[in-house]
């Protein structure tokens, strides 16, 4: 369907096409479509636009720091991880779309009113990188949306299934330029906010990730506690048979280490270790939905024993160890896991 409707929209003169025209144009295409889907996106852009407007002022005191509590991850929570969470529940829920919604800094599924709910779910990080706030380095936001199957009242466990039941994914980078990067199953499209419009523009149409990169991405800290395959298809990367080495190039914000993956080509690598044997990343919000769209963009994301969107989830906090990318380069990296 994407790419039906972007050939219609390159008939037409897409230079400004925004995000909003963009799914519309997607809903007409989609014969069953009611509308909810292009509700609920709207109010997530929505949010993320509230949010990247605070993480523009992240540097001044009412948003900087931590607020003195801990969430359910046992991480110190910032002032703009509460603000953002704030900002998601509230839009989703006037969307009155929603049936349920997961947020890594609820330690519960948050649950909708009945005469408001709607059918879908929502899993969302809605502040991504949040030890890199306070040095104004890269963060950004990320969600994943399924469609609820049962019009029963709503419980925790309908989330609990593979990834690859999921309909949508984004993810919202607040860099340079604060972008948007979204799939709902057909190709991967990545629009940037205007700030002097407000919108966000289609600028990325169609992204697909390099068969091969020239960059590995992983927290060389805990080489310590790797485990063999993971120590050995480092050292590759850094000491090849033949040819150059690759490059390393670390954040420490998912999002924006992904994005660079997508957009660049190469690796990310937030594997398993003796200190932590299921990784740090969370499945539902965070590993699930970037292996959705790097899948979509042509890319590979595995456990490094299975396909992250094969995963089910134990419980709504649950965490995967996380390889992603070119496909060539994660192929490489699981020569080594066997
Ligand atoms: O400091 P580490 O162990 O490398 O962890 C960095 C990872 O942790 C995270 O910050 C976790 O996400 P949150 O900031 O949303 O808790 C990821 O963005 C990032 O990839
Ligand atoms: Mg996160
Ligand atoms: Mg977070």
């Amino acid at each position: 369907m994407a790419s039906e409707t972007l050939a219609k929209l390159e008939s037409m003169n897409t230079d400004t096409m925004t995000v909003a025209r963009f799914v519309l144009e997607e809903q007409k295409a989609n014969p069953h479509a009611t509308g909810s889907f292009t509700i609920l996106l709207q109010s997530i852009l929505t949010a993320i636009k509230a949010v990247s407007q605070a993480v523009r002022r992240a540097g001044f005191a009412q948003l900087h720091g931590k607020v003195g509590v801990t969430n359910v991850q046992g991480e110190e929570v910032a002032k703009l991880d509460v603000l953002a969470n704030d900002m998601f529940v509230n839009m989703l829920k006037s969307s009155f779309e929603v049936g349920l919604m997961i947020s890594e800094e609820d330690e519960s599924v948050i649950e909708v009113d009945l005469k408001h709910q709607g059918r879908y779910i929502v899993c969302f990080d809605p502040l991504d990188g949040s030890s890199n706030i306070d040095c104004l380095v890269s963060i950004g936001s990320i969600f994943s949306i399924f469609k609820r199957e049962t019009a029963d009242p709503v419980n925790q466990n309908e989330v609990l299934k593979p990834g690859s039941t999921m309909i949508a994914a984004g993810y919202a980078l607040y860099g340079n330029a604060t972008m948007v990067v979204l799939t709902s199953g057909n190709g991967v499209n990545g629009f940037t906010l205007d700030p002097s419009i407000g919108e966000f523009i289609l600028t990325n149409p169609n992204i697909q990730i390099k068969p091969k990169g020239k960059i590995f991405s992983i927290n060389e800290g805990y080489a310590a506690f790797w485990e063999e395959s993971v120590t050995k298809y480092i050292h590759k990367c850094k000491f090849p048979e033949s040819g150059s080495p690759m490059n390393a190039r670390y954040v420490g914000s998912m999002v924006a280490d992904v994005h660079r993956t997508l957009v660049y080509g190469g690796i990310f690598l937030y594997p398993a270790n003796k200190k932590s044997p299921k990784g740090k990343l969370r499945y539902l919000y965070e590993a699930a939905p970037m292996a959705f769209i790097i899948e979509q963009a042509g890319g590979k994301a595995t456990t490094g024993k299975k396909r992250i969107l094969d995963v089910v989830p134990e419980n709504i906090h649950d965490r995967v160890p996380v390889v992603l990318g070119s496909t060539q380069d994660v192929d490489e990296y699981l020569s080594f896991c066997v």
